[in-house]
Formats: C-alpha cells, sequence, structure tokens
C-alpha cells in the first residue's frame, strides 16, 4: 500500500472506513482500559475518525497522525474547530491542533513524538497495512510508547483468498507475536451482516477482534 494509494482514496471520497459514530470496541472498552483520563492517546493512522472525538470528550488529549492533508481539514471542519499550527522542533510532520486535539499530518513511520505516550488507539490501522508493511508499523508503534503503555488495537479477520485488502485480515496468531507487545483478546464479534462488500466477495466469515494491548 503505497502513499499514492491512500491520497486517491481521499481524493475520490473512498472512505468506506470512515463511520458516523464512535466505534462500539471504543465505548465498550476503553472506560475499563484507561482510568486517567487526562493521559494522552496516540490514533496513528488516525483518518478523520469521530473516535477522536469521543477520546477528547472523556478528557484526553489526542494526538492523530494522518498521511493526507484532506482528512485532517475534514476532521477539524467537521467539528467546527479553527485549529492552529503546532510547533514541535525536530518533527518532520505538520501539525495542527484545536481543543486538546493535536493532528499531525504526514508518515506516521517519520512521526517523531516528543515524550512517549501511555496510551493508544489503532482502528483500521494495523489492518490499513500490508503484511510487508506491520512489522515496521509495530515497531514503529512500539518507540512512540512508553513501557507498560496500554492500548486498544482492533481486527479484522476474514479468508484473504478470497479478497486482497486493504483491510487486511489479521489474525490471533499474528497480534499474539507482536513483537513489543501482549495482548489479550477481549471480543471476536461477527461483523458479515454489517458488510455487503465482504458478502459480495464470497466471504461467509468475518469477525471483528478486539485486544487490549500492553506495551513491554
Ligand atoms: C483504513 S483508514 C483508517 C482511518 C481511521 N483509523 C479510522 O478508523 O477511520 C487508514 C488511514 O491511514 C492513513 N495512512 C496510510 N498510511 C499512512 C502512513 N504511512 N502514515 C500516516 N497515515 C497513513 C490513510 O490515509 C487512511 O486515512
Amino acid at each position: 500500500m503505497d502513499k499514492e494509494f491512500w491520497h486517491q482514496r481521499w481524493q475520490a471520497g473512498q472512505i468506506g472506513f470512515h463511520t458516523p459514530e464512535a466505534h462500539w470496541a471504543l465505548l465498550a472498552y476503553w472506560p475499563e482500559l484507561v482510568h486517567q483520563i487526562d493521559e494522552p492517546v496516540l490514533v496513528p493512522l488516525c483518518g478523520k475518525t469521530l473516535d477522536m472525538r469521543w477520546l477528547c470528550e472523556r478528557g484526553h488529549p489526542v494526538t492523530g497522525i494522518e498521511l493526507n492533508p484532506i482528512a485532517v481539514h475534514d476532521f477539524f471542519a467537521e467539528w467546527k474547530r479553527r485549529p492552529t499550527p503546532i510547533e514541535q522542533a525536530d518533527q518532520a510532520l505538520s501539525g495542527l491542533e484545536a481543543d486538546g486535539v493535536s493532528l499531525w499530518q504526514g508518515d506516521f513511520f517519520a512521526f517523531k513524538p516528543a515524550t512517549a505516550y501511555r496510551a493508544f488507539y489503532d482502528r483500521a490501522a494495523l489492518i490499513a497495512l500490508p503484511p510487508a508493511m506491520r512489522k515496521s508499523y509495530v515497531e514503529q508503534l512500539r518507540k512512540c510508547l512508553a513501557k507498560g503503555s496500554i492500548g486498544l488495537l482492533v481486527t479484522l479477520e476474514y479468508d484473504q483468498n478470497l479478497k486482497g485488502g486493504p483491510p487486511f485480515s489479521v489474525s490471533f496468531e499474528e497480534v499474539a507475536e507482536m513483537t513489543g507487545f501482549d495482548s489479550v483478546p477481549l471480543e471476536r464479534r461477527d461483523v458479515l451482516d454489517e458488510s455487503s462488500k465482504f458478502r459480495a466477495h464470497g466471504i461467509t466469515s468475518l469477525h471483528e477482534t478486539v485486544y487490549r494491548l500492553t506495551a513491554v
């Protein structure tokens, strides 16, 4: 998945991954996971997800990293906020901030956090990347985090032989073997009925799995 692929998706408005409400797993599991509600949260490959607004409304300062400028612009515009630029020496990405949400626009692999995060949220970030990139993503994510950081990871599982990604299928075994993290599955939910696109490919089993990750 090269960068141009994502820029074209945003340019063409092909953003089926963007949902009009905060994700069910966030609502169900975040409160029991992260008790300190002013803990800053890192959201890699964030798009313009409303999950960031949910986290912010809960009290968390939020840092999102997103490649595409349309996503960053739309996030603030749809939230009816006028962001101001963020200055950070030694940062290759350009940043905008409003009301506790900071969005850095650019390549997550070039992101240098000012301090290590202790909480993170990954929905449709790991699974947006092909297998060859996922190891580097996990390494970069781990570099941004303090030891003991807690996060929520949401994956999809389906027969990858029937459909190419993204989103890619990421197995329980792959998550269990992620270097630098301990994982605990919290819920595995059948989501086939909400996904006609997958049915059209002949897929008969589609699950969303939610994990608690701890950086070790
Ligand atoms: C499948 S979308 C998910 C967005 C968001 N997490 C959500 O749940 O709506 C993946 C996003 O990652 C962005 N992206 C892809 N590669 C990236 C990279 N290397 N650095 C930062 N963002 C990236 C894409 O532009 C896209 O908005």
